[in-house]
């Protein structure tokens, strides 16, 4: 799917988080969005994904089949899968009560049983556990299972490896390897570890105050 930004400007109260951004993110590309913690990598996404509203100027989507603004953007939902430190998991629920739950509201993969997908996720022995129980790492698999066993075109990852160790940054590469093949991938980070197989790299910072950079 490609997602267009035109103009696109979001601000809190008086202060811009970026103004004037217009790119265009191609189908089955590759990006990364950088910059300095506050730049407002993280307010991009959301707006990317119709989860917060733009000030000014639009974001469309679209894949050959339909096209979409922003006014329309709940039905936008279907088409993003998101993982990021910030979203809530339901802690009283186990990790396979979890995935269920939220297969009812987003599909995820056929290909796949719900305890095959935490088994990928390195979950297996800890999928029967209530999600609290959980370090914050293993809280941040249960998110990334989410997001890339969701039948969707585009992955948006903020930060994807918060909390991770070592075996953490092995696995995720493992998993963008296996099964982000194809789709549009946005990942929000300023470490290499995530975001090193992205072919673009786009400093936020560059669309802060300048009126129009690339179209
Ligand atoms: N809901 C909100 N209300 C008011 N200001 C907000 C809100 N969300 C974000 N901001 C502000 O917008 C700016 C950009 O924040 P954002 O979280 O997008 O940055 P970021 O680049 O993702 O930061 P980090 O690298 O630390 O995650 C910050 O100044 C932040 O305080």
């Amino acid at each position: 799917m490609n997602i267009q930004l035109a103009s696109a400007s979001k601000r809190f109260n008086k202060e811009w988080v970026f103004r004037n951004l217009s790119y265009k993110f191609l189908s089955g590309e590759t990006y990364a969005i950088t910059g300095n913690n506050g730049s407002g990598k993280s307010t991009l996404l959301q707006c990317i994904c119709g989860a917060t509203a733009l000030s000014n100027g639009t974001c469309t989507w679209s894949d050959g089949s339909f096209s979409e603004e922003t006014k329309t953007s709940e039905k936008i939902f279907q088409q993003f899968s998101i993982a990021a430190p910030y979203l809530e998991v339901i802690e009283e629920m186990t990790a396979l009560e979890f995935l269920k739950f939220h297969s009812s509201f987003k599909p995820l993969s056929k290909q796949f049983s719900l305890e095959e997908m935490l088994t990928e996720v390195q979950l297996q022995n800890a999928m029967q556990k209530q999600i609290r129980y959980y370090s914050s790492g293993m809280k941040q698999r249960i998110k990334l299972a989410m997001a890339i066993f969701s039948e969707v075109p585009v992955l948006l990852l903020d930060e994807p490896c918060s909390n991770f160790d070592q075996a953490g940054f092995d696995l995720y590469k493992s998993l963008i390897e296996k099964y982000a093949n194809g789709r549009t991938i946005i990942v929000s980070s300023n470490d290499t570890n995530e975001y090193g197989f992205c072919k673009t790299i786009i400093d936020i910072r560059d669309y802060k105050k300048l009126p129009q950079k690339n179209t």
